[in-house]
Parts: structure tokens; sequence; C-alpha cells
């Protein structure tokens, strides 16, 4: 099969429930639209609370089948879910830029990464482990066992719509769960045709099943309420993972919450400066932005703030923005219009607070409706709204810093702490900042570590749990004590 008929094999236009490609209940469908021209792609259901609960409940028919199964057959199920999705790599990314803009190498890595994903978790599955304990009592035989959770909920976001799903779906299955997975308004698709891969690997009728819906709430509020669904696992902004606790609150289900960042990006004046400013571009402009673990504030010692800036403004000349799919091109557009409007109030009202545009700084119509210049933002000081603002948008936020205390100090003055970063090569410094730092995860003289191995997440408003790595799997996953009397 070519690249296309791939794609045009994994594109739906139906939901998937209890292994049957599916319409609403309602009938009802809404578009999906490619954000870098505002082209249909195509329709798919508008689904409801009803369909919701009968997803629910085909995920609870096939859930005492799925986590009988030795775990063994499950590995191996998986194992073939990553090899499909490796055969489809280049369709995948193309369905993913289509639908979410990203430059066509980001969603081939966005991709890759997914089947890593699924082969990593496929590996844990057979090493799900209890503990034989000490007796309590004379005569006593007493164990530990970890069992599935059951039927878990993903709720997941636009801006890794097919990473995202692995990194839940995978471990759960693995685990001996069943899903229920509800994507964003704006990218279902990847959803879909990742789903299409499972079920083409040997993934059981009822085990993962995908509700689409053009708004979260309705259906978030039965995945949350629905006493059958002992999970929820979600990734998206701080408001909604708020929202949703409150919400899981009733039926007292465990949560999982990757939610919104603010993340640092110290340059101390001992770092290798141009390995900083690669740095810089690498995790400000990842996803042109729109990514939690972006580089929200760079904080820059004042002595070398002005270099920095200077060879910082000549590397962004060397990126390029436009379709996705286009050869060459680095950068797609934001997600939608909500996004732009978003990002362009954001500059506006830091400029009225008295920033200098050292670059940029405006929607860039000549390419689409969704475009924004990539921005340097400089002179911020932190009483401004773009300090506590997470961004999601190609703008670099630019600060100055006095010394190491008032780096740390303004790093961790916020409420969220999912990802940092540190550029400097005094080993002693590396130590005290990387501990000092109140994040979930700290790069040091590194932009990008995120892949299967890492324990993803954040502390504080950044949210609860951790993805990928040995611990990922633990989440979907209870402990089981037995004490026999013999
Ligand atoms: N941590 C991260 O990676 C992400 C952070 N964000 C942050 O959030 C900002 C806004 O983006 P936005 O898309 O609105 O993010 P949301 O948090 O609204 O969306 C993320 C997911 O949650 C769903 N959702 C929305 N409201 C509810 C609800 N009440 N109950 C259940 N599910 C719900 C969405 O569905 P639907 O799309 O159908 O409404 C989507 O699947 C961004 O600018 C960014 O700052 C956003 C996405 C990812
Ligand atoms: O979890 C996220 O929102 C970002 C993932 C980034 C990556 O996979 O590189």
């Amino acid at each position: 099969m070519t690249v296309s008929d791939q794609v045009k094999a994994l594109i739906h236009n139906q939901s998937f429930v209890n292994g049957e490609w599916v319409n609403a209940l309602s009938g009802k469908t809404f578009s999906v639209i490619n954000p870098a021209n505002n082209e249909l792609i195509t329709e798919v259901p508008e689904q409801t609370q009803e369909d919701t609960s009968a997803a629910i409940a085909a995920a609870e028919a096939a859930l005492p089948a799925w986590k009988e199964l030795t775990a063994k057959s499950r590995s191996l199920i998986l194992k073939r879910w990553a090899q499909l999705v490796n055969e489809n790599l280049e369709a995948l990314a193309t369905i993913l830029t289509l639908e979410q803009g990203k430059a066509l190498v980001e969603s081939r890595a966005e991709v890759a990464s997914s089947a890593n994903y699924i082969e990593w978790f496929a590996n844990e599955a057979i090493r799900i482990n209890g503990d034989t304990l000490p007796r309590s009592a004379n005569g006593n035989f007493e164990y530990m066992q970890k069992l599935p959770i059951g039927v878990v909920a993903a709720i997941t976001p636009w801006n890794f719509p097919n990473s995202m799903i692995a990194r839940k779906v995978a471990p759960a299955l693995a685990a001996g769960c069943t899903v229920v997975i509800k994507p964003a308004e704006d990218t279902p698709l990847s959803a879909l045709a990742l789903t299409h891969l499972a079920a083409d690997a040997g993934v059981p009728a009822g085990v993962i099943n995908v509700i689409t819906a053009s708004t979260g709430a309705e259906v978030g509020l039965e995945l949350c309420k629905n006493p059958t669904v002992k999970k929820l696992s979600f990734t998206g902004s701080t408001a909604v993972g708020k929202i949703l606790l409150e919400q899981c609150a009733s039926t007292v289900k465990k949560l999982s919450l990757e939610l919104g960042g603010n993340a640092p990006f110290i340059v101390f004046e001992d770092a290798d400066l141009d390995a900083a400013v690669q740095g810089a571009i690498a995790i400000k402009f990842y996803n042109s932005g729109q990514t939690c673990i972006c580089a929200n504030r760079l904080l820059v010692q004042e002595s070398i703030h002005d270099e920095f800036l200077e060879k910082y403004n000549a590397a962004i000349n060397q990126m390029v923005q436009g379709h996705g799919l286009e050869e060459g091109v680095s950068h797609g557009p934001l997600i939608n219009e909500k996004a732009i409007t978003k990002v362009q109030s954001l500059v506006e009202a830091t400029i009225k607070q008295g920033a200098t545009v050292y670059r940029g700084g405006k929607v860039l119509p000549e390419l689409g409706s969704n475009f924004f210049q990539f921005t340097i933002l400089s002179d911020l000081a932190k009483d401004m709204d773009i300090f506590s603002s997470e961004i999601f948008g190609p703008v670099a936020a630019v600060y100055k810093f006095r010394d190491e205390s008032e780096a740390v100090a303004m790093a961790n003055d916020t409420p969220y702490g999912l990802a940092s970063y540190l550029y400097t090569k005094d080993t002693g410094r590396i130590f005290r900042v990387s501990e000092a730092l109140e994040y979930g995860m700290v790069g040091v003289n590194t932009p990008k570590f995120v892949s299967e191995t890492v324990p993803f997440g954040g502390v504080k408003e950044s949210g609860i749990g951790r993805e990928g790595s040995v611990h990922g799997i633990d989440e979907f996953l209870e402990m089981h004590y037995v004490c026999i009397s013999a």
C-alpha cells in the first residue's frame, strides 16, 4: 500500500465502540479542520452522554476476558500494535500534521514515540510482580498482588494527539484494564487511526473505545460520574484538571492529571552559550510553542543577556513557518483561532505593561489565519501577566536575573511545577539548582529528555501521577493484599 492509501484507510469519520465503527446515537457530526488552511478534513460523530455510557458498558463487558489473558498474551498484542504503528508511521504522521498542524518532521517523531511507549508497556506487562510479606501472626501466609484497576477513561489534548493516547492506553492495556478515550475536539483522527491499528493488532472488541465530541464537558462529566469507570487519566489545562478532580470526588476515582506548565529555562553566565541558545530554540518553539514542557520563561543572567538575545534572534532566522506537509517547513500554525486570540492578547497586554518587542509580536495572515510570528519579548518583569501565564505559542519571554538565588526564586515563583531547564558548566551549581527547582522534571544542559523511560509528570498545580517509565503502569494497578490463616 502507498502512504496515501494508508492515509485513506486510517482516516475515519465514525467513532469506535465495542469493536464497531459507529455514528453518534443522535446522528449528529462535527467538522475536523486543518489549522494550516482551515479546510475541512472530514466530519466525525458528535457523541453525548448516552454514547459515552454505552462505551463504558462495552469496556466493562470486555474487562473480565482481557484481564484473564496471560501477561504474555497481552504483551504480544501490544507488540503487534507497536509494529503496526511503525509500519504506518508516515501515514499516521501525515494525519497528525493534517489535523494538528505541526511540521511533518515533528509528527514523525511523535508517532515514533507512540510506538516506543506501546512497545515499552508491552514489556512492562510481563513484569507486574507482587510481594510475599512477612507473616504478621503465627500461621499466616500473606502476599500482595497488583491487579488491574478496571475500566479507565482517558481524556487527551490536541497538542500531542498521538503519543498522549499511547502513553495512557498502552500501560492501561498492559495492566489488564479496558479503556474509553475522549480525544480533543480538534484532533480526533489520530485517536481513531491508532485505534484502527490496535484492532488490527488483535485488541478485542470493547477493550479500546473512542468517543468523539466537539466539547469535552458532557462526555467528561459521564466519564467522571459513572461508577464503572475506576480511573481517569487526563492531559490538558490546569483549569479543566481542577473541574475533573472535583467531578471525580463523588465516585472517589483514582486520577492521573498531567496539566499545564510554566517552565523556567535558566541560562547562567558560565554556560556554553551556543548550546543554551540551541536548547532554547528547541524547547521554546517545540510544536510552535504548544507544549506543556515548552520553555515559558527564559531567565538569563544579566552579564550575558544581550549576547544571548542577539544569538537567539539569529537562530530564529533559520526557522521556517508554513504548512506542516510542505518541504522545508520547521514550524506549523497554532491549533485554532482561539489559540491565536489568546496569544495575541497576551502579547499586546505585555507590550502595554512595558515589554520591548525584540522581534515579531503579530499574527501572520499571509500564511493563514492561525499563524503567529516568531516573537521575542524582553525587558520583562515578574509583575507582568506573562510571568504567570502559560503562553502556548511561539513567543519567547526573556527575563534578566542577577545571581543564582534570584534565578531559583524566580523559577519557583509559580503554582506550576512540570518541567524546568538550566544551563551551566559549574558542577556544584548543577546539583544545587536541580534539587532546589520545585519541578517534576529538570533538564540540565539539555532541552529534550522525554521518552518512554522517563517518569513524566509534575508537582504543585501541574498535576498528579507519572506517565511512562517503570512507574507508569502503577497508575493502572491496585495493590491487593491477601492474608491466609492456615
Ligand atoms: N498540559 C498540556 O499538554 C496542555 C495544556 N493546555 C493548556 O490549556 C490551554 C487551553 O487549551 P484547551 O484546548 O482549551 O485545553 P483543555 O484543557 O480545555 O482541553 C484538553 C482536553 O480536555 C477536554 N475538556 C475540556 N473541557 C472539559 C471538561 N469540562 N470535562 C472533560 N473534558 C474536557 C478537551 O475536549 P474538547 O477539546 O472536546 O473540549 C480536550 O480533550 C492551552 O492554551 C494550554 O495553556 C492545553 C492542552 C494541553
Ligand atoms: O506530554 C507532553 O505534553 C509533551 C510530550 C513531549 C514529548 O513527547 O516530547
